[in-house]
């Protein structure tokens, strides 16, 4: 297990981050650091620009037209927009988990290959031995050891989002990034994923965007508060629900708005 020191480092940092749509303002000034080895959540109501900030960290923002943004986000200390990032490569060292699993519809055991073979690793034993590990990492290698040739699409959709996860992992991210990863979940299904977040933060540095704020209370070392675009407040997890500065954060964790 890694250690955790007490004040983690800093692993990614967006300061003053303006991101427009076109002429809309998703999210404004926004600063914002993701400490390592903690999970930092997002909350905050529909609209209020957390999907966004997160696609932001691996510039999946870049994929959608007419977004522009000023401000700057490093990872390590450098900057991801710097000209001579390779995007194909910030986006294996921050990987990505969507709201709706996505699994391709390919075998179990291509759905975790798929990112290493598009890497170059042809070696079949090493194929094999890094599926295992991502699977096993995803807390889904007990379920689907004897049925990794059939397809992923035959799985319920707990195993598919453990499936996307462990996709994301097979490329050995530094930072996983994940919108919502429970929303469509039920609650046995959704307990699992949250019992793998707590086991993944020991060797990745994770951010989640949830609607669900027991989620985030019970998941996250930090909570960030965004409203209409901006960043209200951003806190250790538990003094944001119990303490917050402010009283907008109040209102929202107190369920006065939502
Ligand atoms: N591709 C897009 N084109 C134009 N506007 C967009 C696009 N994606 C998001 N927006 C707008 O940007 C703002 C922030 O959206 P975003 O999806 O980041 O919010 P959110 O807090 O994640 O919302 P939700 O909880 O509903 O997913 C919203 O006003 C939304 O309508």
């Amino acid at each position: 297990m890694t250690f955790q020191p007490n004040s983690p480092r800093i692993k990614m940092e967006a300061r003053a981050l303006t991101l427009r749509y076109g002429s809309k303002v998703a999210i404004r000034e926004v600063s914002l650091a993701i400490p390592e080895h903690r999970v930092t959540a997002m909350i905050g109501p529909s609209g209020c620009g957390k999907s966004t900030f997160l696609r932001s960290l691996n510039r999946m923002n870049d994929l959608i037209p007419h977004t522009h943004h000023t401000g700057t986000i490093s990872l390590d200390g450098m900057s991801i927009h710097d000209r001579n990032v390779d995007v194909v490569d910030l986006r294996r060292r921050v990987g990505m988990v969507f709201q709706k699993s996505n699994p391709f519809p390919k075998s179990i055991f291509e759905n975790v290959a798929y990112g290493l073979r598009v890497g170059g690793l042809k070696n079949k034993a090493e194929l094999a031995v890094r599926v295992e590990k991502s699977l096993r990492g995803a807390a889904l290698w007990d379920e689907v050891k004897d049925r990794l040739d059939d397809s992923a699409l035959g799985l319920s959709g707990g195993q598919q989002q453990r499936l996307c996860i462990a996709r994301a992992m097979a490329v050995e991210p530094e930072v996983l990034l994940m919108d919502e990863p429970a929303s469509a979940l039920d609650p046995i299904a959704t307990a699992k994923i949250e019992e793998l977040i707590y086991v993944l933060k020991a060797t990745y540095t994770i951010a989640i965007v949830t609607h669900n704020m027991q989620q985030a209370a019970r998941v996250s070392d930090r909570t960030a508060f965004f409203y209409m675009g901006e960043l209200v407040e951003c806190g250790p997890t538990e003094q944001i629900f119990t303490n917050p500065h402010e009283k907008r954060t109040e209102d929202y964790v107190t369920g006065k708005f939502g």
